[in-house]
């Protein structure tokens, strides 16, 4: 059996799931569960804390992880990233009280409020900036106004928490992060768990481009079809095909998502009509 750690609270949780869920594995019935076995997928989904999955995937003890880039980062754990999932979009930045934001060498003998210490830390030793890290669980964004620091360092995402705390952000980001599927570097696994590994991939890899694509269909006139056909070229080409009515092509393809509305209008404008916009349920690429 392959075994997977997924987390069990926090933002990663409930995308991590959702992800899974749609590529076919069980989900648990309760928050409380922490070990699942899904014996016709060949799983054991065991759910952990995100901050500890690296320690698990990194001593070998789990095959293979969901965390966020910056909580590997801040693990420090050798690891490599087998798939990004496209779900917990996230920089990590430094902020501070609006008007005192500074460039990375105002930060020398700072005080530094975070809860990811490690990856703080080696950005600062990187740019050779001595600082006094002072770490904290969560809510960082009080730790200004409560006097136990000078700047933060934290995730953003809409920066909704920041502005809310009165600090702005500064400096380019210490990192972007995103949720990732990662192995321990050169993990090696019996036959059986190695071929779980790649359903597995080839599986999440179908519910990502499911999500990310649309199919789009229209009629157009033939003489008019390599317009048409350069506007929508899919992943390979597009499924070309008569109409039964003389002089007219109907076309498929695979469009993404958030191109969607330009394409429509590129395609009208390009002579097609009775354009189909259809949502992928699952695919295998
Ligand atoms: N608001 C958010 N939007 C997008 N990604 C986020 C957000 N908050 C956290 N993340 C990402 O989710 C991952 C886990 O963070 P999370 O905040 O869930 O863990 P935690 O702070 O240890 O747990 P908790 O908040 O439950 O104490 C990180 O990779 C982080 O970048
Ligand atoms: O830019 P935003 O969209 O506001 O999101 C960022 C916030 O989300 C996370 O907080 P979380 O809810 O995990 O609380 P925590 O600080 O206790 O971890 C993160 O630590 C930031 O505080
Ligand atoms: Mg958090």
């Amino acid at each position: 059996m392959l075994r997977i750690a997924v987390p069990n609270k926090g933002a990663l949780s409930e995308p991590a799931a959702a992800l899974l869920s749609e590529a076919g594995y069980r989900r648990r019935g309760t928050a409380k569960e922490l070990v699942l076995v899904d014996e016709p997928n060949n799983v054991e989904l065991f759910f952990l804390r995100p901050r500890d999955i690296a320690v698990y995937v990194g001593s070998g003890t789990v095959d293979v992880g969901i965390t966020g880039q910056d909580m590997l980062a801040d693990s420090r754990t050798a690891a490599e990233v087998i798939l990004p999932l496209g779900f917990a979009h996230s920089t990590f930045r430094f902020a501070a009280q609006a008007g005192e934001e500074r460039d990375l060498g105002g930060l020398a003998g700072a005080r530094i409020a975070t809860s990811y210490e490690n990856l703080v830390e080696d950005h600062l030793a990187e740019h050779g900036v001595e600082a006094t890290v002072v770490h904290l669980d969560g809510a960082v964004e009080s730790s200004i106004r409560l006097g136990v620091a000078d700047v933060i360092a934290d995730v953003v995402e809409t920066g909704t928490t920041l502005r809310q705390a009165g600090l702005s952000v500064f400096g380019d980001p210490i990192m972007t992060s995103q949720a990732v599927l990662f192995s321990r570097p050169e993990l090696t696994l019996d036959d059986d768990a190695a071929h779980t590994l790649e359903v597995l991939v080839r599986r999440v890899r179908g519910v990502l481009v499911a999500r990310e694509y649309v199919l789009i269909d229209y009629d157009i006139p033939t003489e008019k079809l390599e317009g048409a056909v350069a506007v929508t070229p899919g992943f390979e080409a597009p499924t070309v095909s008569e109409l039964h009515r003389s002089g007219w092509s109907a076309v498929r393809s695979m469009v993404a998502v958030s191109e969607t509305n330009q394409v429509m209008d590129a395609l009208y404008e390009a002579g097609a009509r009775a354009i189909l916009v259809t949502a992928i349920q699952a695919c295998r690429m």
